[in-house]
């Protein structure tokens, strides 16, 4: 089984190395991410989504280099460690461009597919540049070959039409927290991707199943509707939420600590729901109240309110 991609070659659905295998700060090699990599790999589930603030490197040069496959076989994204909006954090490399080329060495794969700014907080005081110049370091990873694609992460509008002004390349992917139960991580920010032409990708996309809360009506009504999916197309909540954000155009980033469940994520494309299932998922979905936002609360909490 492999993963169909988007127009753009983008594959459909990405296994992520961050959340349940985040590690910042820690050295210590973890065996189980490497292991399952590769398993991921070896099935057919090529994208793999990183991050440098995952600190994952060594085990993706293992997993990369024992699996056997060449760098076109695999779809690899980056992410340039921004910091939080306190301004307190961030990469270790002086910028973004200086930072893609150490990863790059350090899991000794020739260019990234994807490279993201992982946040826009960024400012001249503290990292010696501004957004846009930081974009302008994106640009140049891309007009060097180091990365394929080049986009942004947790974004609002605003930031986005900062970038747009001066950019020569306009960010091609907007990876956004997006689950039924958050459907806009800021306001307008998934239509004004779409009208822009930026591809989105959706992270903790099975929040509603993890995180949602089944005592309250609307939630009960929510996975009531998907029990009664489930049991149409004899598959699980996990597949039918994933396939949902996959409906709505948007790349689902999951990932699981199982080996098991990578098969669900891989058996996701095999059955379709259809539009007034996706339309019923998206109506009960956007009842829940407040919007279940697990990631950027300091952040973007105030719009919850
Ligand atoms: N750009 C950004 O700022 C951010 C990016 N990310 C990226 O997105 C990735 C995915 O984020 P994440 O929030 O983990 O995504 P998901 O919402 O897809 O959650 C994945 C988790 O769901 C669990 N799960 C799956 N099915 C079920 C089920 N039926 N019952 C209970 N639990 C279930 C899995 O556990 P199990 O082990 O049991 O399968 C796994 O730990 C990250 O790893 C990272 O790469 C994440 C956060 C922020
Ligand atoms: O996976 C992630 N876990 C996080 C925690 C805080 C900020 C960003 C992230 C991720 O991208």
């Amino acid at each position: 089984m492999s993963i169909p991609t988007t127009s753009s070659g983008i594959p459909r659905l990405a296994f992520g190395c961050g959340t349940y295998y985040f590690k910042y700060g820690s050295d210590t090699v973890n065996q189980q991410l490497v292991d399952i990599t590769k398993t991921a790999l070896s099935k057919g589930l090529r994208h793999i989504d990183a991050a440098e603030c995952y600190n994952v490197d060594k085990e993706l040069a293992k997993a990369f280099a024992e699996s056997g496959l060449s760098k076109e076989d695999y779809f690899v994204t980056e992410k340039y460690f921004a910091g939080a909006g306190d301004y307190s954090v961030r990469s270790k490399e002086a910028n973004p461009y200086l930072h893609l080329k150490a990863f790059l060495e350090r899991v000794s794969i020739p260019y990234a597919d994807l490279y993201l700014l992982h946040s826009p907080f960024i400012k001249k005081e503290t990292h010696g540049f501004t957004l846009v110049e930081a974009w302008k370091y994106m640009e140049q990873c891309k007009k060097e070959g180091l990365a394929k694609r080049i986009g942004i992460s947790n974004f609002t509008v605003d930031d986005i039409e900062e970038i747009l002004k001066e950019a020569s390349v306009k960010p091609e992917v907007h990876q956004i927290e997006y689950s039924a139960f958050l459907q806009n991580q800021t306001p307008g920010v998934v239509d004004f991707c779409k009208e822009h032409g930026i591809e989105l990708e959706a992270y903790s996309p099975l929040g509603p199943l993890t995180k949602g809360d089944k005592t309250t009506e609307v939630g009960k009504k929510f996975d009531d509707y998907l029990n009664s999916l489930e049991k149409k197309y004899g598959k699980t909540k996990t597949q039918i939420l994933l396939r949902w954000v996959d409906q709505k155009g948007i790349i689902p980033i999951t990932t699981t600590s199982k080996e098991s469940r990578l098969d669900e994520f891989l058996d996701v494309f095999s059955f379709e729901l259809t539009p007034e299932e996706v339309k019923t998922i998206t109506e009960i979905g956007a009842q829940y109240r407040p919007p279940l936002r697990q990631f950027w609360i300091p952040e973007f909490g105030k719009y919850d309110q």
